[in-house]
């Protein structure tokens, strides 16, 4: 039987990337959710709805097997007042309705913000370069360089209390820097961490179909040059991306 997946934060770039590359690809029963509706045309049923709203939520987990939970303020200079409902209360309100209506995994759209202020003056800029070995590998303790990057912690540790406390599914992928078509331009760090398109559509599929229990993994393509191990990604999720911004150069 098809599985269901409801998609929160389906209109925005990282639930474009994941529908384009996944609709053909998968007989998935979408329900996409997001505040704003809908501009294009979309596969399954689509619920304007705010995470925050936990009646609405409650709604439109019903029947759901997995959630991609991708809704959230995405700007790193966001301020608390925005990342507190929006990334940090959405997101216990999404684990919580998951846990009720008895869905099985949870992929959430963390960031390489969580993880921000290891990239200190001493290692950078070298650590963005091929043959400089420094590496995390997501077993690292988070350590935000903002509030947006303390938003994304938060919620990586409400996945792990959701999982410890009633056995849900979670996989936390820490998203480096999603672009489509090409690597970001003149930016080192971008394109250590760069994540294509077909590889996040990838990524999240993989969420969806392997057996874990709490994961934290990072979400880049394979780049030469990284400073994000994918090892976990590769071993616990089957994850194997086609990309790398060396490719581009
Ligand atoms: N794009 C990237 O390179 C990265 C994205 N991420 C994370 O991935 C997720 C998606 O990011 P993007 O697609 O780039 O952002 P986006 O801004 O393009 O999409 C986010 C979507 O979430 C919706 N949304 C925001 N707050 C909501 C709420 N309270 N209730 C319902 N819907 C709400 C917005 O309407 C928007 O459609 C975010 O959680 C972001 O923090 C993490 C790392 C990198
Ligand atoms: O978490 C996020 O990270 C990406 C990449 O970060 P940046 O510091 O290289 O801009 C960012 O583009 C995205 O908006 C954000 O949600």
């Amino acid at each position: 039987m098809a599985q269901s997946v409801l998609l929160t934060g389906a209109a925005g770039r990282v639930g474009t990337a994941i529908l384009d590359g996944l609709v053909d690809e998968r007989d998935y029963e979408w329900r996409l959710l997001d505040r704003d509706p809908p501009t294009e045309d979309h596969p399954g049923e689509f619920v304007v709805a705010d995470i925050t709203d936990e009646e609405a939520v409650r709604e439109a987990m019903e029947g759901i097997d997995a959630v991609i939970h991708l809704a959230g303020d995405p700007r790193k200079t966001a301020p608390w007042e925005s990342v507190l409902p929006n990334n940090i209360d959405g997101t216990r309100v999404v684990y919580e309705a998951a846990v009720d209506a008895g869905v099985e995994k949870v992929a959430f759209a963390s960031s390489n913000h969580a993880v921000g202020a290891y990239e200190t003056d001493e290692r950078t800029p070298e650590m963005y370069r091929e043959e400089d070995d420094f590496l995390l590998d997501g077993s690292e303790l988070p350590r935000p360089g903002n509030l947006y990057g303390v938003s994304k912690a938060a919620g990586e540790t409400l996945g792990r209390y959701y999982h410890d406390e009633y056995g849900l599914s979670v996989a936390c992928v820490r998203i480096g820097n999603l672009t489509e078509g090409h690597p970001p331009i003149d930016y080192e760090r971008g394109q250590a961490m760069w994540l294509s398109y077909r590889d996040c559509a990838h990524l999240f599929d993989r969420c969806i179909q392997a057996d874990y229990g709490y994961e934290i993994v990072y979400g880049i393509s394979d780049n030469d040059r990284k400073y994000y191990s994918i090892d976990r990604a590769r071993e616990v999720l089957g994850y194997n991306p086609q990309d790398n911004s060396a490719e581009h150069d």
